[in-house]
């Protein structure tokens, strides 16, 4: 299928207005699932995202060696030592336990920093499979857990969010490397249409299509071209699932406003020395701009 064949759209989905008498259970409750030895950081990125795309509560679940760091990452979200293998990876043994965490959240973001061990991909097909209904964006070693991914989850009741760069969409959609590059957005709407998710392949000018519509983001620049950028989206992601939106208007939504922070952070600190870990706080200011609509 060619990307023609999908309806471009231009227009970002609005940021819902907190409304006066909320509290932080109307602004969404997220679960992160992410993190492994060496990969702490990529727990806290997600984390950070969720927090500073304005969850109400958000969950950072991890190997039970590297909650400590993980905690100390921010003092804003809640951590959950999960027991993990030698390796420091975690398995399909927590699942139980985790599904049940999955159940009192709004949206679970899952995959950033897990490892690639089969155990921990039986763990990412167990909660997607045993929580239809949740709102849930998949990222990193969640999408190589799925890979190369058919139609298993295409009547899932709530459309997954799938965020792979090229490099991981092309192992999804069992595709080269320099297709998922150089044909991006077709390649994208066909495998939206087939799986029924919605995809966002990052990069520049990141596409987001859920099959039948296809975005094209405006916003981000060359200084985000480093390790974390993508674990700061999935955490945005999952927080504008958690506040209620689809998961097309999350995924658009989030890549543009990902895209904003990182203008914004280049403008004041430059592209060169530009972390992911800047991210989360020149998302304030992206928010901002949104805020401004109201
Ligand atoms: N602080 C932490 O804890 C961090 C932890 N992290 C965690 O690390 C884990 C591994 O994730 P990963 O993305 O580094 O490895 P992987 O999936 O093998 O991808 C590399 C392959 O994809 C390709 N490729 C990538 N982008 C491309 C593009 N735009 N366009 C084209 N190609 C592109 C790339 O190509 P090449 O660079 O060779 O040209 C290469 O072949 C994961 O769990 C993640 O969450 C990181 O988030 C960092 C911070
Ligand atoms: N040259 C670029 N222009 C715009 N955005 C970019 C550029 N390079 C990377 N990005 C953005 O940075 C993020 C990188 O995500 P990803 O590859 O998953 O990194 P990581 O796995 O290290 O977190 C994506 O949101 C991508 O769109
Ligand atoms: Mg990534």
């Amino acid at each position: 299928m060619s990307d023609a064949a999908a309806t471009p759209v231009f227009e970002l989905p609005r940021m819902p207005r907190r409304a006066a008498d909320g509290h932080k259970g109307t602004y969404g409750q997220v679960l992160a699932v992410a993190g492994s030895r060496g990969m702490a950081g990529a727990a806290v990125l997600v984390g950070r995202g969720a927090l500073r795309a304005g969850a109400g509560l958000v969950r950072v679940a991890c190997p039970a060696e590297v909650q400590p760091t993980v905690a100390a990452g921010h003092p804003c979200y809640m951590t959950v030592p999960l027991r993990q293998h030698v390796d420091g990876t975690l398995g399909a043994g927590v699942a139980a336990e985790l599904i049940e965490l999955g159940r009192a959240a709004n949206a679970i973001a899952i995959g950033p920093g897990l490892g690639q061990a089969d155990d921990a991909a039986a763990l990412v097909k167990a909660v997607l499979r045993e929580l239809p209904r949740t709102p849930t964006v998949v990222d990193a070693d969640g999408l190589n857990a799925l890979a190369p991914l058919g139609d298993d989850f295409r009547d899932r009741p709530m459309p997954l969010v799938l965020t792979p760069h090229p490099g991981e969409f092309a192992r999804l959609a069992g595709v080269a490397t320099h297709d998922a590059v150089a044909r991006r957005a077709e390649l994208a709407v066909g495998f939206a249409w087939k799986t029924g998710a919605v995809v966002l392949v990052k990069g520049p000018g990141t596409v987001v299509t859920d099959g039948r519509r296809v975005y094209r983001n405006t916003t981000g620049n060359p200084g985000m071209a480093t390790g974390g950028s993508g674990d700061v989206l999935t955490g945005v992601v999952a927080a504008l699932l958690a506040r209620g939106l689809s998961p097309f208007d999350a995924a658009v939504l989030g890549a543009w406003v990902h895209g904003r922070a990182g203008d914004i952070a280049a403008a004041a600190i430059g592209q060169t020395g530009l972390t992911a870990a800047d991210l989360p706080d020149y998302l304030s200011a992206a928010f901002r701009e949104l805020e401004a609509r109201w």
